[in-house]
């Protein structure tokens, strides 16, 4: 590893540019970026992407100094993929290990760049589906050790939860970001949050315990961050 980078969390990396905290993934695709990002180049050709928390929900956690209960090792189920720029950051770390992500989006248009996303990289397996109708993907996705959703979508914690039901293991981790303007363009965020950590805590598909709430300002406005565990149905 540079002298410039080192170990932050599991398959995150940090280094200093300018004194300022800037991440870092080992890239699982080397020779290619995916949305203009940086590389750094180690001594022996190994490469690391820069992770840019203005475009990425998860990278502003991490940015955060937030404690993201995401290993190499995980199995993932990750709603509203969108064209990968998050993904290929989850891939990036996956792939120190023998992780999976499973990435499902539902617009045509970022589907293509995710298909090709995943040509480049063996642990993403990526669907063409509505994440609002879990039965449809349940026969191609295996049990979960996280879900992270950032589908910008009215019932936000709802659809967490019965993806939940489906396929996040007894103790399993739900990271989740909430867009108060998606669930209600005219009510104060503030109660839009309240609403929906109520539904996460009290929902007949699947309940979690609420760990962390995080303010994703500065670098997602009216967005919330939550980490959550899954509660056992006893
Ligand atoms: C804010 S973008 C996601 C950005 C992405 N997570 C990233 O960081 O690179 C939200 C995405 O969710 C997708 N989406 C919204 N509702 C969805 C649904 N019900 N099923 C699948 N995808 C959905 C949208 O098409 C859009 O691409």
């Amino acid at each position: 590893m540079t002298d410039f980078l080192k170990p932050y969390s599991d398959g995150v990396y940090e280094g200093r540019m300018r004194g300022k905290f800037q991440l870092y993934t080992k890239n699982a695709a080397p020779g290619s970026i995916v949305y203009g990002e940086k590389i750094m180049t180690d001594d022996d050709g190994t490469e690391y992407r820069s992770w840019d928390p203005k475009r990425s929900k998860l990278g502003a956690l991490y940015q955060k100094k937030i404690r993201v209960p995401l290993t190499s090792g995980s199995r993932v189920l990750y709603l509203g993929a969108a064209n990968g720029t998050t993904v290929s950051h989850v891939s990036d770390i996956l792939a120190e290990s023998s992780g999976v992500v499973y990435a499902v989006e539902f617009s045509e248009r970022p589907m293509r760049d995710l298909v090709m996303l995943a040509e480049k990289r063996n642990n993403i397996i990526p669907i063409f589906s509505d994440a609002t109708r879990p039965e449809l993907y349940f026969p191609m996705v295996e049990p979960v050790d996280v879900i992270f959703q950032d589908v910008a979508q009215a019932n936000q914690a709802a659809i967490a939860c019965k993806n939940a039901a489906y396929f996040l293991k007894e103790g399993g981790h739900l990271i989740l970001s909430i867009k108060a303007r998606s669930v209600d363009v005219a009510k104060n965020p503030k109660k839009v949050f309240a609403e929906e950590i109520k539904t996460l805590e009290k929902n007949a598909d699947a309940s979690f315990k609420i760990l962390k709430t995080i303010d994703l300002a500065p670098f997602h406005v009216d967005h919330m961050g939550v980490i959550a565990v899954k509660n056992s149905k006893e």
